[in-house]
C-alpha cells in the first residue's frame, strides 16, 4: 500500500539524516575535548605566570568574531555567542580551579 510505502520511504530518510547526526555529534565532541585540552595548558601557563583566568577583550573578538562567521554560515549569531558564552565559562572554571592548585601570586 502507497501509505506503508511512504512511511517506510520516510523511516530510511530519518535513519540517513541520523547517522549524518550521529557523525557531527561526534565531530563536535572530538573538537569540545581537543579545545580544552588546549585551554588547560593555557590555565596552566596563565597560573605560573600570574596571569587573570578570564581576559574579557579576548573575548569580546571571539564574540564579534563567531557572530560574524555564524551570519556567513546562515546560523543564529545569538546563538552562536551563547553558545561560545557557556563553553568560555566552563574554561574560566578551569582556569580558576588551575590556578588555585598550581598557581603564583603576584606582587606587583
Ligand atoms: C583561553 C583563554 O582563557 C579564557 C577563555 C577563553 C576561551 O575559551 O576562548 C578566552 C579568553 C579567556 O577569558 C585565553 O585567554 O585565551
Amino acid at each position: 500500500m502507497n501509505e506503508e510505502k511512504d512511511m517506510a520511504d520516510a523511516r530510511t530518510i530519518l535513519a540517513d539524516y541520523r547517522a549524518s547526526i550521529d557523525n557531527i555529534d561526534a565531530a563536535l565532541i572530538h573538537m569540545l575535548a581537543e579545545r580544552f585540552r588546549c585551554t588547560k595548558a593555557v590555565g596552566v601557563l596563565k597560573a605560573t605566570h600570574g596571569l587573570p583566568p578570564a581576559d574579557p577583550a579576548r573575548e569580546q573578538q571571539q564574540i564579534a568574531r563567531l557572530r560574524q562567521l555564524a551570519k556567513d554560515a546562515h546560523l543564529d549569531p545569538d546563538f552562536a555567542e551563547k553558545f561560545l558564552n557557556f563553553v568560555v565559562r566552563e574554561v574560566i572554571r578551569h582556569h580558576e580551579q588551575i590556578a588555585a592548585t598550581n598557581g603564583v601570586t603576584k606582587t606587583n
